[in-house]
């Protein structure tokens, strides 16, 4: 008989614009089976806002009304309910902390969008918490569960292209940063602005799957890091990012970027092996087509071949089809991606940002 999680879902983004949490209450009322899912069932149950009117809102534009659906005017009547199994967090980046931590501590379960905290000493915090209370814990980094990054990781580790030499990465996002309030999350310091920690995440995701995950890296970090910061002068955020890592274990390196003032390019990410490369299309975070070239004699490409990938929701169901399996069998952490990868995660962006002089303005991070 297929497993029920019954959801929290904490904050609700605008109805006009493609916000996350719509994105994520959609994938989970796609029915399972459409998917070929069996296993697992996610049903919405509370819907918690600042404001009761908005949540209420929420629940009737994007669940046709489901009045079987409780609206809250605060995100701690959700922790509370006692039908709630997990909570969905989509705040801006620095309020992932505290309501995180919120949850936990009332004992639920809990998926966290990237980033998943401000930076590494909240994010241990969370999961000394985590463990403590008894619950899973996993920040909701949705491209490594989807079928395309799976199917790359798989031809990866099949040696068919020899190993992994160098990755590049870049995401960016034109956010039009001269015409938007200055208080908009991707301006704000006060809510952990800039490209780095909202666009960063997705170049460093491709970064470890292909490299950190590489059987022969046994899961070490990265040995080196290096960054260059370009800031906005209009809040002082970072818009233009770089930072190298080297993954000196299996002798690869990683060139990652991201920027939030002008478009994605196309393919976002190239994997570079000793026998072949991977091109994979934008957007990077989930991206439904990737190319493989083959490599002969002095380079030349030998074969080439386009795959292509269809989803039934937007992508975010498997992330959330992980969670529910994992609760259902009483694990703390996902073994795709599991604590080590977002400790490995905001390492690396607490580094970039002090490389790059990026302080976050006093208070905002909770646990230092
Ligand atoms: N996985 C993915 O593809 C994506 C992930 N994200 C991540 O999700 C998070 C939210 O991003 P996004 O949905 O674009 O943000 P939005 O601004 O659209 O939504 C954030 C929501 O958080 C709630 N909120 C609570 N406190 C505040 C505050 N002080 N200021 C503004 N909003 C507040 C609001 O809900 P309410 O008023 O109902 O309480 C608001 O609707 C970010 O951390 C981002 O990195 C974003 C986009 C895509
Ligand atoms: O997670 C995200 O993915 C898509 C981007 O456009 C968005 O800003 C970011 O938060």
């Amino acid at each position: 008989m297929a497993s029920v999680l019954r959801w929290g879902i904490i904050s609700t983004g605008k109805i006009a614009r493609r916000s996350v949490a719509t994105v994520f209450v959609k994938d989970l009322l796609v029915d399972p089976k459409t998917r070929d899912v069996q296993d697992v069932v996610h049903k919405v149950v509370a819907v918690g806002s600042r404001s009761v009117e908005k949540a209420q809102e929420f629940i009737d534009t994007n669940t046709g009304g489901d009045k079987s659906i409780k609206a809250y005017g605060s995100y701690e009547e959700v922790y509370a309910d006692k039908d709630v199994d997990a909570i969905y967090i989509g705040t801006p980046h620095t309020y992932h902390y505290t309501n995180a931590i919120d949850a936990i501590r009332a004992k639920k379960h809990v998926l966290c969008e990237k980033p998943v905290t401000c930076n590494v000493a909240e994010l241990r915090a969370l999961i000394s918490a985590a463990k403590e209370n008894g619950v899973f814990f996993m920040e909701a980094m949705w491209t490594r569960f989807q079928p395309l990054p799976q199917a790359v990781i798989k031809l990866l580790q099949s040696g068919e292209l020899g190993a992994p030499v160098v990755v590049h990465a870049d995401l960016s996002a034109d956010f039009d940063i001269k015409n938007i309030p200055k208080t908009h999350r991707i301006l704000d310091p006060a809510l952990g602005g800039g490209a780095l920690l909202d666009l960063g995440p997705y170049p460093l995701v491709w970064a470890i799957m292909a490299l950190y995950e590489s059987p022969p890296n046994e899961s070490t970090p990265p040995s080196t890091i290096s960054a260059s910061i370009l800031k906005t002068p209009l809040t002082d955020v970072d818009a233009n990012t770089s930072f190298t890592l080297n993954f000196s274990k299996i002798a690869a390196q990683a060139v990652l970027s991201c920027s939030m003032n002008v478009p994605a390019t196309s393919p976002g990410v190239i994997i570079r092996c000793e026998k072949g490369i991977i091109r994979v299309a934008a957007p990077i975070y989930c991206s439904k087509s990737y190319k493989v070239e083959c490599l002969g004699e002095g380079g030349k490409i030998v074969k080439e071949q386009e795959y292509k990938f269809e989803y039934v929701g937007h992508g975010m169901e498997y992330e959330a089809d992980e969670v529910a399996r994992c609760i259902r069998d009483g694990k703390a952490e996902s073994a795709l991606w599991g604590h080590d990868k977002s400790l490995l995660e905001m390492g690396v962006f607490d580094e970039v940002r002090k490389q790059g002089g990026y302080v976050l303005p006093p208070g905002v991070e909770k646990v230092v």
